[in-house]
């Protein structure tokens, strides 16, 4: 036997920094879940038992405070390029790491239609996620995500035109509810240096709002003939808007509302244009994928 492939590290590391402004007296917060894998000349250390290249996941894990409290968290690209970065720079025999971050939202409540200086809410298990692979002399991928965004549409989708044969049941349908989760990600040209990296900070944040307003736009605008049609405009307009991105993936479960026949019950009519309660199904789930280029 012989070692394919290695990497390791600390996972479900949970970071949060709060930023004071003297000046302001407001303070901003930033949760994380930080997963950090390392690659490089490791193998002794699992076919011999040798822990000498071993640099150990309690040491991934202070790296992972150490640079959170050295350096800006947000946006979450340049922390994790800055972390991803550090272990091949530091160990010769580390040549590439693998950096996961969830930032969990932490929204600054209004009280009195004023924004609170120190006071923020967790409005739903959305996150903005990012994904950071540093190679050395191969420098950075980037990928950068919107995970858990839970959307429905009541009307404005429908399902029709669709191939049929023998093993076929499903209903054309002109009117259904739509409803998903939104997992978005875009990935970014390559970057060679933190330097580069850090030039583009504004370009993150932005990209990501732009990304999540252009997914609810056209989610909710959209007269959906299929998840598969929505879901690639929705990927072309963010590669229009961003210029840096060069490959953009939709990852959406089609979470199915069946409608439930009651006229057993004095002719209860409850279906078609009729149908106003609906049975939320668990499963099974439709689940569509893509992932649009640039021609
Ligand atoms: O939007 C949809 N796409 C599909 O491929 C599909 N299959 N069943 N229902 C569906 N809805």
């Amino acid at each position: 036997a012989s070692l394919a492939a290695a990497r390791y590290g600390k996972d479900n590391v949970r970071v949060y920094k709060v930023h004071r402004d003297e000046k302001t007296q407001t303070q901003t917060v930033t949760e994380m879940t930080v997963c950090c894998l390392l690659e490089g000349d490791i193998e002794t250390s699992y076919t011999e038992a040798d822990n000498k290249p071993v640099v150990a996941t309690d040491t991934v894990k202070n790296t992972i405070y150490i640079l959170a409290k050295q350096n800006p968290v947000d946006p979450p690209e340049l922390y994790g390029a800055i972390l991803a970065a550090h272990f091949p720079t530091k160990y010769s025999h580390i040549h590439a790491a693998h950096v996961n971050i969830i930032v969990h939202r932490w929204t600054r409540i209004n009280i009195d239609g004023k924004p609170h200086p120190h006071s923020f809410l967790r409005d739903g298990d959305e996150t903005r996620n990012v994904e950071v692979t540093f190679r050395r002399n191969e420098g950075f991928t980037i990928t950068s995500k919107i995970g858990g965004l839970l959307v429905l549409k009541s009307t404005g989708s429908a399902f029709h035109g669709f191939h049929r044969d023998e093993y076929t049941t499903l209903k054309e349908t002109w009117d259904r509810i739509l409803s998903t989760e939104v997992d978005a990600q875009w990935t970014w040209k390559r970057y060679q240096s933190i330097a580069q990296v850090k030039a583009d900070a504004t370009t993150f944040d932005k990209t990501f709002e732009a990304a999540r307003n252009t997914t609810l736009k056209i989610f909710a605008e959209d007269n959906s003939a299929s998840v598969q049609a929505t879901m690639y405009k929705m990927c072309e307009k963010i590669l229009a808007e961003a210029p840096g991105v060069e490959a953009v993936e939709y990852a959406l479960p089609n979470k199915h509302y069946f409608e439930i026949d009651l006229s057993w019950h004095k002719g209860l009519k409850n279906t078609g244009k009729d149908a106003e309660v609906y049975a939320p199904q668990s499963g099974p789930n439709g689940l569509i994928k893509c992932r649009v280029v640039r021609k």
